[in-house]
């Protein structure tokens, strides 16, 4: 019997089945047997959906991270502050949790998840909670639980109250086995980190429960990300946020990479409005619910002649972390994406010239560029 009519007669035996024979839309809980996360059939009763025409009710997780300060200070610009609720399992600093809505959230506590999005009437959810690539092969067992566990959960209590979930993937979910240069949406994914292997479990699971039970799920693959006012958490693309403070600071810089390392980067302007352009694309645009999106790709090297024009002494050296060159070596050194560019009109603003200015700019260098110029 073909797979498909199969998959369509279990799914007819199934409590809760729409009338309609669409075996999409039935909330995934209904069918959790024995589950604690067991809901009632009339759950879209109180769940909260976006309309369209309101403001979005925004929880992310991991907001204490290198990106999600930054993503709710971008949201809040279009959302409004109150609108943008920053959760994580650390202490904010002061001006974090003055400067909008802060909440504790860890997300392998269901109950605490559930709880929040009730009753802040959450309609979108950015989960950013992770492990990243190095600190994951560290800790091995927490990158397990945190990045596949609570994916787990918060796909539950999406699938469940309706949200609409994006889920950030990487670069990283792509192995050596991949083509690297360039990477394509749809080709072989055996990552060789567990990091990259939960954000494979990531996308797969997430499309899953897009066409299973209907979940608005969208999911981008980031490039590393280069920000100048927030610390990266333990990736291998670190070196290309480090070597601004470390320039700036000592006029030198000690690589953990080799200097011909090429990989896909993004300023992180760019990736918070490719994040929110994605979230707002209309869902007819999206001929696929995962997309590799980029910027730029450059080496070491290539990233020191840049600071060397505005930085006339600077120095670079090199001391190769074995663990993260294995990891770099495995990923792609450039990034198609096409499909992004096409479906979404996605388009990157920085390219490597312009964000060097901008980082350093930002670490106020601005008389040493004046200087070199
Ligand atoms: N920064 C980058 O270059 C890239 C990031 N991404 C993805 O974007 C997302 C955000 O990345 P970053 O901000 O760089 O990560 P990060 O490592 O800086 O922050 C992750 C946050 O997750 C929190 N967290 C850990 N365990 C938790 C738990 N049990 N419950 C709730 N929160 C928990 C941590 O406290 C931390 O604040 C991640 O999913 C990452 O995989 C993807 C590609 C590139
Ligand atoms: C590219 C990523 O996902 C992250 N920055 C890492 O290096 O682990």
């Amino acid at each position: 019997m073909p797979v498909a009519r199969m998959l369509r007669q279990v799914v007819g035996q199934m409590p809760g089945r729409p009338a309609c024979g669409c075996w999409t839309s039935a909330p995934l809980a209904r069918f959790l047997g024995t589950s604690p996360r067991q809901i009632p059939a009339d759950a879209n009763f109180y769940s909260s959906s976006f309309s369209g025409t309101d403001q979005p009710r925004v929880l992310i997780t991991g907001g204490l991270g290198q990106l999600g300060v930054g993503l709710a200070n971008f949201l809040r610009k279009r959302f409004g502050k109150d609108n943008v609720i920053l959760s994580d399992i650390r202490k904010p600093p002061d001006h974090i949790f003055h400067g909008g809505p802060f909440i504790y959230s860890d997300i392998l506590d269901y109950k605490n998840l559930r709880e929040i999005v009730v009753n802040n009437r959450i309609t979108w959810l950015f989960h950013y909670s992770a492990l990243l690539s190095a600190i994951g092969e560290a800790n091995v067992s927490l990158a397990r639980a945190v990045n596949i566990t609570g994916l787990h959960n918060v796909l539950d209590v999406a699938a469940e109250h309706n949200l609409r979930l994006f889920v950030p993937s990487t670069i990283g979910a792509f192995g050596p086995t991949s083509p690297r240069n360039p990477t394509p949406d749809i080709c072989i994914q055996r990552p060789r980190t567990i990091y990259g292997v939960s954000k494979v479990h990531a996308e797969l699971m997430g499309e899953y429960y897009h066409y299973r039970y209907g979940l608005d799920f969208r999911c981008l693959r980031y490039p590393g990300i280069i920000s100048a006012d927030s610390q990266p958490g333990g990736g291998t693309t670190d070196y290309a946020v480090q070597i601004f403070h470390d320039a700036v600071k000592n006029g030198k810089f000690e690589c953990n990479l080799k200097s011909s390392t090429r990989l896909p980067m993004m300023y992180i302007d760019d990736c918070l409005r490719a994040t929110l352009e994605v979230m707002e694309a209309p869902a007819e645009s999206l001929s696929m619910r995962t997309y590799n999106v980029n910027a730029m790709s450059f080496t070491p090297e290539d990233l020191a002649q840049e600071l060397l024009k505005h930085i006339p002494e600077f120095q670079i050296t090199y001391n190769v972390d074995s663990v993260r060159q294995a990891i770099a070596d495995s990923w792609p050194m450039n990034f198609d994406d096409s499909n992004a560019r096409k479906d979404w009109g996605w388009k990157h603003d920085f390219d490597l010239p312009e964000l060097v200015t901008t980082m350093l700019n930002f670490h106020g260098s601005d008389t040493r560029v004046a200087q070199a110029n």
